[in-house]
């Protein structure tokens, strides 16, 4: 009896602590005040910055197009953009029935980084330190979201950018674009997590060529060293760069939503955290679909997998 109830309190206890890791994890912020990080002040200097927009257009699908938009300036990111940016991530950790998302920019280009007039505005230490943390947070929980990603890069990934992609689990890049981390020929290296996932998504040797040599990728390099996932190529049919991303990302978002988003936490486990804790989350999120309703339907249907 006894030992049922300590069980049971233990249970109850792993749990919490497994909830609140996911949670952490999920929502990933990086930076609190311990780091000098005031959400309210950064965003207040960002917002000095105004033009373009970040905006989000959910479908019934489950899949959620982000546009990057601010045409003039090849969709380079503005101060209010950033913070549009974490709005919009905000509310994609709060939808509960997506599964999918595709991130692009406008007028067929991806984006060209920070906007150089606000750069050169904020272009002291200070200010740029908090602009390097806004957008590590704001990425990191991008990347962490239940959803699977996808970077759709049309025309130019430039610096901030090229970042971005790297922000996503997948990156298509139609032909004749071009991803290229050019912060070195600005004096700079990644500051927006882009360099910390690079390595992840290239390895580092790989890595150390892109940022070192300021390479341009395009698709055919993009595909060798593992940086793009496919190529899109200009459809007879007249599919949209955009509806063919849409068709490549629903053959993994196919399925209930509880699958997917589990599918996407052991991944993303397995990503971030060392072997041990990831066998415990992978444990834990097994937990949570073992049994559930898609598992106990797929169980009764008999299904062969030919
Ligand atoms: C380095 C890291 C840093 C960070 O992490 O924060 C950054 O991201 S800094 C930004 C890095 N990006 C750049 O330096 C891009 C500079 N721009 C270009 O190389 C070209 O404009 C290019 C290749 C994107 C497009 O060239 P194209 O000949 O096709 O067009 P235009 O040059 O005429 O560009 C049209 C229009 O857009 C303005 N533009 C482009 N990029 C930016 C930008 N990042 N910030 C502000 N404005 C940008 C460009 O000035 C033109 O405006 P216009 O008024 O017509 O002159």
């Amino acid at each position: 009896m006894v030992l049922c109830v300590l069980k049971r309190r233990l249970l109850r206890s792993s749990s919490c602590a497994f909830m609140g890791r996911l949670q952490r994890q999920s929502r990933g912020c990086v930076y609190s005040s311990i780091h000098g990080f005031s959400h309210e002040e950064i965003r207040e200097k960002l917002q000095a910055f105004p033009g373009g927009s970040v905006d989000l257009l959910k479908h019934d699908s489950g899949i959620a197009v982000l546009t990057i938009n601010n045409p003039a300036r090849m969709n380079a990111f503005s101060g209010s953009m950033m913070v549009d940016l974490k709005e919009r991530v905000s509310q994609l950790e709060n939808w509960s029935e997506g599964k999918g998302l595709i991130v692009h920019g406008a007028a067929e280009t991806f984006c060209s980084g920070s906007d150089l007039n606000a750069v050169r505005a904020i272009s002291n230490p200070q200010d740029g330190m908090k602009m390097c943390m806004f957008m590590q947070d704001t990425l990191t929980r991008l990347l962490r979201l239940p959803l699977i990603s996808v970077a759709l890069v049309e025309g130019r990934a430039l610096g901030g950018g090229a970042e971005l992609t790297t922000a996503c689990d997948f990156r298509l890049m139609t032909s004749g674009s071009v991803i290229q981390f050019v912060h070195k020929h600005m004096g700079l290296v990644p500051g927006w997590g882009g360099a910390a996932r690079l390595v992840r998504i290239v390895g580092s040797q790989k890595a150390l060529k892109l940022l070192g040599g300021a390479l341009k990728v395009d698709p055919e390099f993009g595909l060798d060293i593992g940086l793009a996932d496919e190529v899109l190529e200009a459809d007879q049919g007249a599919a949209t760069a955009l509806q063919q991303a849409e068709n490549w990302l629903s053959r993994y978002t196919k399925g209930p939503v509880p699958v997917i988003h589990a599918v996407k936490k052991v991944v993303l486990a397995g990503r971030e955290l060392p072997l041990s804790e990831a066998l415990r989350t992978e444990k834990e999120v097994f937990g949570t679909v073992w049994g559930a309703p898609a598992n106990l339907q797929a169980l009764a249907s008999k299904s062969k997998h030919k």
